[in-house]
């Protein structure tokens, strides 16, 4: 791993499709403008989250307006970008998929969610997710010229074997795009980040949208970087807002050399497995 700076847009998504991408596109190219060499994007950062607006919003890849601009603007600006998430449509079954491009505009890495928010919170809060998704099945780790990087959405970094399987893959940095909710983000949302941190070893990015309080799903922000050590390297408030954080190289094998939990694991005795 070398060392890079990178960055979270934490945008505001509306229920305007044209206007999300062209505040996606500005805000990338502010970050990319400050330096950093790769750029996160949230959960459904083109599309309100609400599976109400998914089928209106949805894409079919590798085409439409939101992929056609990430892939564009990560070659105009040199730069990877991880396009958070947005409805993707495949036959009949629409996904909530995350794009990696590279720096040539070359799509990398693609990741389904793979864990549906099926949710009914004593807050009141309640999501289905399944209604109007369907789930990916695939474990995504892809190469950068910095480092490997492992892939998931969301309500996939609550079920750890994932995260664990990602870093077996080789992932010393794990992106998470994510819209958790005034609920479970305060109570959650930084522990589970530092917890997946401190259990893998590997740099934490939560990539979350703006809080918009008139939407139907409220969306918590507080966008966080955490290091290999558990330390919060960067932090989000709850509004729009580019965040950075620079990542050391060789702090991944520092942590792994001093704490060998990864070596330390009784294989012997147990393992995850893939089906
Ligand atoms: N929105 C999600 O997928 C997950 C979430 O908000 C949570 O796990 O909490």
């Amino acid at each position: 791993m070398k060392d890079f700076k990178m960055a979270i847009c934490q945008m505001t998504v509306t229920d305007n499709k044209d206007k999300n991408i062209n505040k996606a596109y500005s805000m990338i190219k502010e970050a990319a403008q400050n330096g950093a060499k790769l750029i996160a994007l949230g959960e459904m950062f083109n599309c309100p989250y609400d599976g109400s607006y998914f089928p209106k919003f949805a894409e079919s890849l590798p085409d439409g307006k939101t992929y056609n601009m990430l892939k564009a603007c990560s070659k105009e600006l040199d730069v990877y970008i991880i396009g958070g998430s947005i409805p993707e449509l495949h036959g009949e079954v629409i996904y909530n998929t995350s794009c990696v491009f590279d720096k040539e505009g070359k799509l990398i890495a693609k990741h389904r969610k793979m864990h549906l928010f099926d949710v009914e919170l004593n807050s009141g809060l309640t999501f289905k997710e399944s209604s109007y998704l369907g789930k990916g099945n695939d474990i995504v780790v892809f190469d950068t010229e910095y480092c490997k990087i492992g892939l998931a959405i969301c309500y996939d970094i609550r079920f750890p074997e994932l995260s664990r399987l990602l870093t077996l893959k080789g992932a010393e940095v794990i992106v998470i795009p994510a819209a958790f909710n005034m609920t479970t983000g305060p109570a959650h949302w930084e522990i589970l980040l530092r917890t997946r941190a401190l259990d893998n070893q590997v740099y934490m990015v939560g990539a979350s949208p703006a809080r918009d309080v008139s939407a139907s799903y409220v969306a918590y922000g507080n966008s966080l970087v955490v290091s290999p050590w558990g330390d919060i390297m960067s932090r989000a408030k709850e509004g729009e807002e580019i965040i950075y954080a620079n990542l050391q190289g060789s702090l991944v094998k520092k942590t792994r050399d001093e704490l060998p939990l990864l070596k330390h694991i009784r294989k012997d005795i147990y393992e995850i497995i893939i089906k």
